[in-house]
């Protein structure tokens, strides 16, 4: 008998305070590992949610005075779990100068790096909730690489939050191989009770990949309200496992007999006519 692979997705409610938020992972990420989990989301700035000073942060991180990436390491090697830390903010490696960037890191089981996602699309959008405008490029610059990294528990294609609204990068990631795909978030309550089941169930089904969608869900400082349901979603849009608010980890296995057969039975990939440039445009970058 093959070791099941099991998958973890944890929901948060992070608040300001990174020491408070790191402790509450840590806790959340040793459940995933107690149930089996061999690879664990984390959610969308699930180390500071209304931090006030992103870009300091940003450059402590940088400059590995942080307190963010050293716990991710020590935790991921602690606990022998692959982790996709949600995001942090980070500027791109080579300019530690630049504007930060929101950040998701793949690390392995012994706390290395293995890959760094940052969001390519940005949340400038005016919602009808009590904040009413949200301009994520004030503190973040967008990304400009798709990235897929291979784990024991196959290859995941790598997005954050409002990522999930383009379908055209889901279908680089399946182009790309593609059999899991990370999605922490931070929807807004307005929103996501609007689209958020629609949009992860769809990307799962156009993209026929496991679904892992780590979201904030409750309240944070500010005040502002995140949607929560965090979710598992199998490669036919069938949804294993989901918390509508609060701490929550969730444990599915995948199975990837299932997954083969879906792509068998409905081959999607080799019926498509259009075939979408896989080339990130670097139009819409600020700066
Ligand atoms: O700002 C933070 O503290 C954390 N980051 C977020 O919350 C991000 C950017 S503001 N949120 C989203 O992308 C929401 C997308 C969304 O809600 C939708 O697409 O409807």
């Amino acid at each position: 008998m093959k070791e099941p692979l099991s998958l973890a997705v944890i929901q948060m409610v992070s608040q300001a305070e990174v020491s408070a938020n790191l402790v509450v992972a840590r806790r959340l990420l040793e459940q995933a590992a107690e149930r089996g989990a061999r690879l664990a989301v984390l959610p969308e700035n699930f180390a500071c949610m209304g931090h006030p000073d992103l870009a300091s942060l940003a450059r402590a991180e940088h400059a590995g005075h942080g307190p963010i990436l050293p716990w991710l390491r020590q935790t991921a090697r602690d606990l022998g779990l692959w982790v996709v830390a949600g995001t942090l903010p980070l500027p791109p490696d080579d300019r530690p100068g630049d504007k930060p960037r929101a950040c998701s890191l793949l690390v392995d089981d012994r706390g290395e790096r293995v890959a760094r996602y940052d969001k390519l699309h940005l949340f400038d959008v005016d919602v009808v909730d009590n904040r009413r405008r949200y301009r994520e490029s004030d503190d973040y610059a967008a990304g400009d690489q798709v990235v897929v990294a291979d784990t024991p528990v196959g290859r995941l294609g790598m997005t954050v939050c409002y990522d999930v609204r383009f379908p055209e990068l889901y279908g680089a990631l399946r182009a790309q191989g593609a059999e899991l795909i990370s999605v922490p978030a931070a929807f807004t309550a307005v929103t996501g009770a609007a689209h958020w089941h629609v949009l992860i169930r769809a990307r799962a089904i156009e993209t026929q990949c496991v679904m892992l969608a780590a979201a904030q869900g409750g309240v944070h400082p500010g005040p502002r309200e995140t949607f929560g349901h965090s979710a598992i979603v199998d490669p036919w849009g069938s949804v294993l496992a989901e918390q509508a608010q609060g701490e929550a980890v969730l444990v599915a296995e995948r199975d990837e007999s299932a997954q083969a057969q879906v792509r068998q039975s409905m081959p999607v990939q080799a019926h498509r006519r259009i075939s979408v440039a896989c080339a990130v445009t670097r139009a819409h970058l600020s700066e």
